[in-house]
């Protein structure tokens, strides 16, 4: 079995698929390395035969994780690292090293899957949008701050924005104007996730007329859905463009 994960800003997702057939066995969503050695270690620690890993966190922090890892389940792992072009697809990045590693695998993911020219868009702590054309080229793209970012400028820098997590659930049963702080605030966001969504696709559409497809991924890509009609939603998209980046068998 193969340990897969992927280092965000704000949680490690990880999943273990057989190594044979890539079925998944588990996976899950956390908030610390602590509570990954935790949860692999009740799923599969004996039997990983690998693992790989995408992070955009530091060098340090990333050695930590894979130090720790090969600690607990005496495996390996094999982190992406940044290269000028794989798998047909041209990073568009001045400096390449430069270009987030979620972005470029995510990029990946959606050239293969799409075979053709893509916009790509991952709404996670961060909100980004790459485009690759139909040669592979990637032409660079946007990043821009995600939902919990949005809200906790909001909260950190104004007095007398205070919600809970519960009441902002609620706010988002419908996106009419909020007769509420947390409404206001809540559906002011995603409406701003949800032009942000429409830009991007006005700009492939200049670009490539309607040959091209969208992908949406990251946590928050379920409240843009709207916004981009025939896209398609696949949370594992960075997953896919790591299995491309690193082949275990
Ligand atoms: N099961 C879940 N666990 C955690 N977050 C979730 C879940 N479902 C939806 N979300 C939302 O997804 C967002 C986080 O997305 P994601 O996990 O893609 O972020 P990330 O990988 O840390 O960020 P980034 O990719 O920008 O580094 C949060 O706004 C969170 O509320
Ligand atoms: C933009 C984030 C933070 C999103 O996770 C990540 O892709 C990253 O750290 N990128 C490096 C900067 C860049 O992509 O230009
Ligand atoms: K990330």
């Amino acid at each position: 079995m193969i340990l897969e994960l992927d280092c965000g800003n704000s949680f490690i997702k990880w999943r273990v698929i057989h190594a044979a057939d890539a079925t998944i066995v588990g996976g899950g969503i956390v908030d610390s390395d602590q509570a990954l050695l935790a949860a692999v270690g009740g799923l599969a620690a004996a039997r990983l035969a690998g693992a790989r890993m995408v992070s955009v966190r530091s060098e340090e922090e990333t050695d930590a994780l894979c130090e720790a890892i090969r600690q607990a389940f005496a495996v390996d792992v094999q982190v992406a690292r940044p290269v000028i072009e794989m798998a047909g697809v041209r990073n568009g990045y001045e400096d390449h090293e430069r270009l987030g590693m979620d972005r470029w695998l995510a990029a990946l993911g959606a050239f293969h899957l799409a075979k053709g020219a893509c916009l790509v868009m991952d709404f996670g702590t961060a909100a980004k949008a790459d485009f690759v054309a139909a040669d592979g080229q990637h032409l660079g793209g946007y990043i821009c701050p995600g939902m919990p970012l949005m809200r906790s400028q909001l909260r950190t820098h104004t007095r007398r924005i205070r919600y809970d997590d519960a009441s902002a659930e609620r706010a988002l049963s419908s996106l009419e104007p909020g007769r509420s702080t947390v409404e206001a605030v809540e559906r002011g966001c995603v409406l701003m996730l949800q032009g942000f969504a429409h830009t991007q696709i006005d700009q492939a559409r200049a670009l490539w007329g309607n040959e091209f497809s969208v992908f949406l991924t990251g946590g928050d890509a379920p409240l843009v859905q709207v916004s981009a009609p025939g896209a398609r939603v696949v949370p594992d998209l960075v997953f896919v463009g790591l299995a491309m980046a690193c082949p275990l068998s």
